[in-house]
């Protein structure tokens, strides 16, 4: 069988942005190719890619495709050559830009779309004096690249709608959320609203109001919690209360001409302040490595767009839309596979593997995966059909660990009538049978809250699949008690 041709991205330094960036597309299934000509950038990018590794997984509750592959070059044309995505992530200085911009386009395949990562510059700058000014765009992403979403698309007059829509629809296929400026500004939409934030941080702790410990906790126990779901507009019509935000900009508006911000001035990065800073710095977080800080970060982004996940929200709803485009998994041993992803971090416990509680969780979405592959979907549930479980029973047969893949495959014992018999397999990376569940579900109807007859087509498909399984040998556990 002919070898899978994976996707290549070519990276143009391999800094902060650029190894997020590798990291993104490698865990998409891109092959990577990085030109950095800093000799740690190997050790680098590898460290961001080991955080990588154990956190954006953790987003889905399916497995994201096989991992492509890392290459480094000190060749330019090399690095580019065959790419379909450029990523340009070198420092924030635009003469350096234009100049590497300038030696991309010499070497990469013509139809091939540059982004920059650029903060601030805007895309006609930076498109100033290139050969095809129509392939260089803006792609502002947001650090840690590989988990958060936002990725700020901003074309330029020389840009086409054609090319604009090509360049999203490769950012969404590796997880991103583009969010297309419609007006090219300096720093775009997201860094002028942080810019804001910092300069008044500044202020305050130049004018000793404030440490750098004291205004993050301002942020992170309260409206940074609120930001992260809601954002501005939306959280402040809800503090408008009844009356909206009509009644909330009469209230707080005339604020804004009173002195409570500093608004346009910025304080002088002298020495004194800087290394005031720099000292407030070392004292709130010094006792951490950056990596650690950076694991730190990454399990409580996990944890908070998890939640988000849930509701759909924001974040949310970008990694919903990616998981329901990734592949589906292939049957083994002729049984439907429910459920392929990998453990993350926060299924661990004090032992150091899985802990119990998550193998009913995996259990549910198992069966929930059955469920709409016999046609109790989402609009059967809707009808007012559904299953509810009754009884469940695990057996732990093998650790598993945090970043471990597990398969789920699911035999059925008995789909007649109101009962639907369910008995889960999870197989690791081995083969090995690590967990098996037997779970029993019986129909119901939503409306009276009380069993009933499963609808035509539903019985109809577990007859069929009862059939298919009817030969299969019954588990080993099936029907085990304690004891
Ligand atoms: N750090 C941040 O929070 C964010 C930065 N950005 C943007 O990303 C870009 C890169 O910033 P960072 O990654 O933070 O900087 P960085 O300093 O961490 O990385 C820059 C990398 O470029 C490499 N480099 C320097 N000259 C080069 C050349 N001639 N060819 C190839 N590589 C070269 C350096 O060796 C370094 O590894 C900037 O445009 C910045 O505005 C965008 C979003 C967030
Ligand atoms: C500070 N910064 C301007 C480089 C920040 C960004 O560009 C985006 C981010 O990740 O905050």
């Amino acid at each position: 069988m002919a070898e899978a041709i994976n996707k290549k991205a070519a990276i143009i330094g391999g800094g902060v942005i650029g190894g997020g960036w590798a990291a993104r597309f490698l865990l998409n299934g891109w092959d990577v190719a990085v030109f950095d000509p800093d000799p740690q950038a190997e050790r680098k990018i590898n460290e961001v890619l080991a955080n990588a590794r154990r956190s954006l997984p953790a987003l889905y509750d399916r497995s994201l495709p096989e991992e492509g592959k890392l290459t480094f070059h000190d060749d330019m044309a090399k690095a580019v050559s065959d790419a379909q995505w450029i990523q340009e992530s070198v420092p924030e200085q635009l003469a350096l830009k234009h100049k590497i911009l300038a030696q991309i386009q010499a070497h990469a395949p013509s139809d091939c779309l540059i982004g920059s990562s650029t903060s601030g510059f805007k895309p006609s700058e930076l498109q100033q004096g290139s050969i095809k000014p129509e392939k260089i765009i803006v792609a502002h992403p947001f650090n840690p690249v590989y988990l958060l979403p936002l990725i700020e698309v901003v074309p330029s007059a020389a840009t086409d709608a054609a090319t604009l829509e090509a360049g999203c629809d490769v950012l969404r296929s590796v997880g991103l959320k583009p969010l297309v400026v419609r007006k090219e500004i300096d720093a775009h939409i997201a860094d002028r609203l942080l810019e804001a934030v910092w300069r008044e941080g500044l202020w305050l702790v130049h004018d000793e109001v404030a440490t750098t410990e004291e205004i993050d906790d301002a942020i992170r126990y309260g409206f940074g919690l609120r930001w992260a779901q809601m954002g501005l507009f939306e959280t402040y019509r809800i503090a408008g209360g009844e009356a909206g935000m009509e009644h909330f900009i009469g209230q707080f508006g005339p604020a804004l001409k009173w002195p409570w911000t500093k608004l346009m001035d910025v304080p002088e990065l002298t020495p004194e302040l800087t290394a005031r800073i720099a000292q407030q710095s070392d004292d709130q977080s010094g006792h951490m490595s950056i990596r650690d800080l950076e694991r730190l970060r990454d399990d409580n982004l996990v944890g908070m767009m998890r939640a988000l996940k849930k509701s759909g929200s924001g974040a949310g709803g970008t990694i919903n839309d990616h998981e329901a485009s990734l592949p589906e998994p292939m049957p083994i041993n002729d049984l439907p596979v429910t459920g392929d992803r990998q453990i993350p971090q926060s299924w661990t416990d004090y032992n150091g593997h899985m802990n119990e509680a998550h193998y009913v969780e995996v259990s549910s979405q198992a069966s929930d995966r059955f469920m709409e592959l016999v046609g109790a979907d989402a609009n059967y549930i809707a009808s007012g059909g559904s299953y509810f479980t009754v009884e469940t029973h695990v057996c732990y047969l093998h650790e598993i660990s945090a970043g471990d893949h597990i398969r789920v495959t699911t035999q059925l014992i008995k789909g007649e009538g109101k009962k639907l018999h369910l008995f889960h397999r999870l197989i690791n990376d081995e083969g090995a049978v690590a967990a098996t569940i037997e779970t029993m579900l019986l129909h119901v109807d939503l409306k009276t809250r009380r069993t009933s007859e499963p609808g035509g087509v539903v019985a109809t498909n577990l007859a069929e699949m009862a059939k298919r399984h009817a030969d299969l040998p019954k588990p080993d556990q099936l029907g085990r008690a304690i004891g």
